[in-house]
């Protein structure tokens, strides 16, 4: 029989929304299940994400030379999919029973078709669907972040370094600075967070929300809110799991991009309003010589 955690919760996220600092603390309180990020492995190609396929579309071909090699592929055998299920029950589990889990909204469609495949749920089943089927009694957390510019340069950083959480002996190449990816990875998170939100409005369902920028001055306390709304009791809060990451580098590059997308935006105002004009000036000549030949006719 598939195993069904009777209580369970989902962080909703986007990426660099602080979800891992929430995460790591949540399950430090060793009473709110392991919520990792479950499903972040996909089923083309056995691997999370990779920075050319966050970036597709940008069309720059230096971008290939600052993007990091791609990451192993993850061997999964020939686990069933009811094997895989279980694992993850397992994986997500404190010893209390609870289940938490961290899903990204890229993650939405691979997760789906897994789960698809197991008894009972279906081919073609919807999140919604799957995971009524998958759990008992399910909340959901979502994690935002305001300023997507902060958490798009953070994106960008994360992608070229591969430093996904803070460690001071890390060693990587700087990272580079790069309008179109910030922009494009800007959109990408804005129309992540966009689905989220609709998703969310479409089934009627009212996550708990909690913004990055109120999370960070207090990721002790969020947790407590989670726990508490879990009906949950824990003794001590934990200090937060993570570190925060955002330098001197991140600031900068914050105030360029913005100064950049000012300018470009300038830009094509007045390209615009340049267009505008010479085609209101061709339209009034095209009438000038219609009014002339009509006189000459
Ligand atoms: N303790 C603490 N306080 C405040 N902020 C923190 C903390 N720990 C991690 N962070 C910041 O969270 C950002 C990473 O978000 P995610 O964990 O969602 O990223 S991931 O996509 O899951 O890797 C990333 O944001 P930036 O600092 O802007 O890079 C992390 O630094
Ligand atoms: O490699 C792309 C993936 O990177 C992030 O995940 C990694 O960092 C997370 C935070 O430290 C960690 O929870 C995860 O296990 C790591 O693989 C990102 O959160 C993923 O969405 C992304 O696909």
């Amino acid at each position: 029989m598939r195993p069904t955690p009777e209580l369970a919760y989902l962080v909703c996220a986007t990426q660099r929304s602080g979800s891992t600092v929430l995460c790591e603390t949540l399950r430090a309180t060793g009473v709110a299940g392991q919520p990792l990020e479950h499903f972040e492995h996909l089923r083309h190609s056995g691997r999370p994400r990779q920075g050319h396929e966050y970036l597709a579309g940008v069309d720059d071909h230096a971008l290939e030379g600052l993007l990091p090699p791609p990451a192993p592929v993850r061997d999964e055998g020939d686990e069933s999919p009811s094997a895989w299920w279980s694992r993850i029950v397992r994986e997500g589990s404190s010893a209390n029973g609870v289940w938490g889990g961290k899903l990204m909204w890229d993650h939405v469609d691979d997760f789906t078709a897994r789960a698809g495949q197991l008894d009972g749920v279906g081919a073609g089943a919807g999140l919604a669907e799957v995971l009524d089927r998958l759990f008992g009694e399910l909340r959901l957390v979502y994690v935002r972040r305001e300023d997507t510019v902060a958490q798009a340069i953070s994106f960008w950083r994360a992608i070229q370094t591969q430093a996904w959480r803070h460690d001071p002996d890390a060693k990587h190449a700087p990272p580079a600075y790069h309008y179109g990816a910030i922009d494009h990875l800007v959109t990408l998170l804005e129309q992540h967070d966009a689905a989220w939100q609709r998703w969310f409005a479409d089934g009627g369902r009212e996550p708990l929300t909690l913004v990055y920028e109120q999370l960070r001055d207090d990721v002790s306390g969020a947790v407590g809110e989670i726990v508490r709304s879990l009906g949950l009791t824990v003794g001590e809060l934990p200090a937060p799991a993570l570190s925060r990451q955002r330098d001197g580098t991140s600031r900068e590059w914050a105030q360029r991009f913005r100064e950049e997308r000012a300018a470009r935006t300038a830009e094509v105002v007045a390209d615009g309003a340049l267009a505008a004009e010479a085609a209101g000036a061709r339209g009034a000549e095209a009438e000038a010589g219609g009014a002339r030949e009509g006189a000459v006719a």
